[in-house]
């Protein structure tokens, strides 16, 4: 195995363009609904719409690859879909089968950093991004948005009745986007699959490798998109973003 270790990223890589891959080719089996989670409406537009927006429209990032299902027949709907900076993938079977073959896109480049965010995550803010592409500097291996565990976190037994407490010191939720140098990341996220390894996202396959991807705390709204009940948590958020925004910008012309 010749895996790509932290210092295997040059400090130039810092300096490489931002390219944002989106899965998008999962079937929401846990939604249950009758279109792909990820085209469910949300506050007056499908679910990926919010995601992508929130994406193509921050600074700091110069392409967006979205994996898409096969047969996929809704995305060409979408307004972002003609977007300039916005570029199509095949997905795969798994997340990380999408997120690998985004990354085989003919647009990454040796230095570029891939920012790897769920379509099903569409309440993310431009200060997570701006927090994540900081964090390059202190984090040159890559690094994730996460955010501490605040319960007591217990294990079910067999029987449904609880086995066992688990210890939540320094135990974080892992959520997205997260950042790694583009070649780096395919590199591993290759190896690993290949070795059978179980990757549920991207830290995971650079942590088969031996990195220690950096923890970037990041909002409790940034929630996935999983459970029915998600959806109404997930306006809610989406509608006191838009509330705080306009709250701000009234602030700004009085000021
Ligand atoms: N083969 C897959 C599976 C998932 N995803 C994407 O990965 C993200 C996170 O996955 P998850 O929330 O599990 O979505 P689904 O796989 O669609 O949900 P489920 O497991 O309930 O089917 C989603 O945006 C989903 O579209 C993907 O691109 N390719
Ligand atoms: C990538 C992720 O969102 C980090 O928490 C999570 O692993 C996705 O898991 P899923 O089962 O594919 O939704």
């Amino acid at each position: 195995m010749t895996a790509i270790f932290s210092d295997d990223v040059k400090p130039e890589a810092c300096q490489g363009r931002v390219i944002a891959i989106v899965p998008a080719a999962g079937i929401g089996a846990r939604m249950g609904a009758a279109v792909p989670k990820q085209y469910l409406p949300l506050c007056g537009a499908p679910i990926l719409s919010h995601t992508l927006r929130r994406l193509l429209s921050h600074p700091g990032i110069d392409i967006v690859v979205v994996a898409l299902g096969e047969g996929d027949s809704w995305f060409d709907s979408l307004p972002e879909a003609g977007h300039p900076k916005l570029v199509k993938a095949r997905g795969g079977k798994e997340r990380a089968d999408s997120v690998l073959s985004a990354l085989g896109s003919d647009v990454f480049g040796e230095a570029d950093w891939a920012l790897v965010h769920d379509a099903a995550r569409p309440c993310l803010t431009h200060t997570d991004i701006d927090a994540l592409l900081a964090s390059r500097s202190r984090f040159p291996q890559g690094a994730i948005l996460a955010m501490p565990v605040r319960d007591t976190m217990k294990r079910a037994g067999g029987d449904g009745a609880i086995s066992e407490t688990v210890c939540r010191n320094a135990l974080w939720h892992a959520l997205t986007p997260q950042l790694f140098n583009a070649s780096a990341l395919k590199h591993n996220l290759e190896q690993a699959l290949a070795a059978g390894a179980v990757i549920t996202d991207e830290a995971s396959a650079m942590e088969w490798a031996g990195v220690h991807p950096g923890l970037v705390s990041g909002r409790a709204d940034n929630i996935k998109v999983t459970h029915p009940d998600d959806l109404q948590l997930a306006a809610l958020f989406l509608e006191a973003q838009q509330v705080l925004q306009a709250q701000q910008a009234a602030e700004q012309i009085s000021s």
